[in-house]
């Protein structure tokens, strides 16, 4: 019997034609026209469709992210419901990609895929990404795998792809440990496993989360700024292992006497963050003024999760806990 897959359909470059007054790419495609770029789909699969909207990436906000994720919490237990296929902007995807990971619990494959180039550029790779996409979702294979980016014939887990090119088909990476898989001849093949995936229940977010690349002189202003605007966490970009100048340690010690939770990640774009150092502003030093350690994530992806927990709560050790433990890319 045939599978069904629901898609919900909500924008970006895959969605996009140029304009010709504009000669600039913009929304353009409903998920019909999406759909019949892909020669004899109705012979593999059967397909419900969602018109979520035609959203460039950038136009895509957390609130979305909960939307799309309540969508699939509605549907995904359904029995004629094999798999789910977000279609997405290139831009956002890993970030609503791992907002949904974090937070639907479930076996059946949901996969977010894009295009990087739009309907009116040759060699348009909207179809065979969502061919590819289709294949995934519908495989027994992708059982378990929680949610997964399929894109240029690569499977990436959704704690750990980012968007490496601004321009290349090839632009989805995993750059610690490289794709779960390929799509090959239209079969998915696994080559691992994720040992470990984080779940964070929640139905509300905290979206006023800030987030501050570190670099070499820079001060509290920044962090200051956050405070007196009302943000409810930061997250902090810093050097190397986790370490920052000395000239921030005033800002994070007012943010987090003001209950604003701080987290670290590395600018780096592999390896992990520890409290290896112990000089001022060093991990070590920052750890023991109470900044919570954000594994291997990068900047926005920490941003997704705080968002998610402080959903949950604003105790500070509570948060704490939740950000470091259990969490595959912490420990
Ligand atoms: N390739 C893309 O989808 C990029 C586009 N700017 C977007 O994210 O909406």
């Amino acid at each position: 019997m045939k599978k069904k897959l629901l898609i919900i359909f909500t924008g970006g470059t895959i969605a996009m034609k140029v304009d010709p007054l504009l000669h600039a790419a913009i929304p353009a495609l409903n998920s019909e026209e999406i759909m019949s770029t892909i020669n004899n789909i109705e012979e593999i699969v059967d397909v419900e469709s969602i018109n979520f909207g035609n959203l460039p990436s950038p136009h895509i906000l957390p609130g979305h992210m909960m939307e799309i994720c309540n969508i699939i919490k509605s549907n995904i237990h359904r029995e004629d419901i094999s798999g789910v296929i977000i279609t997405h902007g290139t831009d956002t995807l890993e970030e609503t990609a791992y907002f949904l990971d974090l937070i639907i619990d479930q076996e059946k494959p949901i996969i977010v895929v894009g295009a990087m180039r739009n309907n009116s550029e040759l060699g348009y790779d909207g179809s065979s990404n969502l061919s590819a996409a289709i294949c995934t979702a519908s495989s027994p294979r992708a059982l378990g795998k929680g949610v997964l980016v399929v894109m240029n014939n690569e499977v990436n887990a959704a704690g750990e792809v980012v968007k490496t090119n601004t321009l290349s088909l090839d632009t989805f990476k995993s750059p610690e440990f490289g794709p779960l898989g390929i799509v090959d001849n239209d079969e998915v093949i696994f080559y691992r496993d994720i040992i470990n995936r984080k779940h964070i229940q929640t139905e509300n977010i905290e979206e006023k989360i800030g987030l501050i690349k570190v670099a070499s002189g820079m001060e509290s202003d920044i962090i200051d700024f956050y405070i007196a605007s009302g943000y409810k966490g930061i997250i902090l970009e810093a050097l190397g292992r986790g370490n920052i100048p000395p000239q921030m340690i005033a800002g994070v010690k007012r943010a987090i006497a003001n209950n604003i939770p701080i987290v670290m990640v590395s600018r780096c774009h592999t390896g992990r963050v520890l409290d290896t150092y112990g000089y001022q502003g060093g991990g070590k030093h920052l750890r023991d003024l109470g900044v919570i350690l954000g594994g291997n994530l990068p900047g926005h992806k920490a941003r997704i999760q705080l968002m998610l927990i402080l959903g949950k709560t604003n105790n500070l050790s509570t948060i704490k806990d939740l950000f470091e433990k259990d969490n595959l890319y912490t420990n």
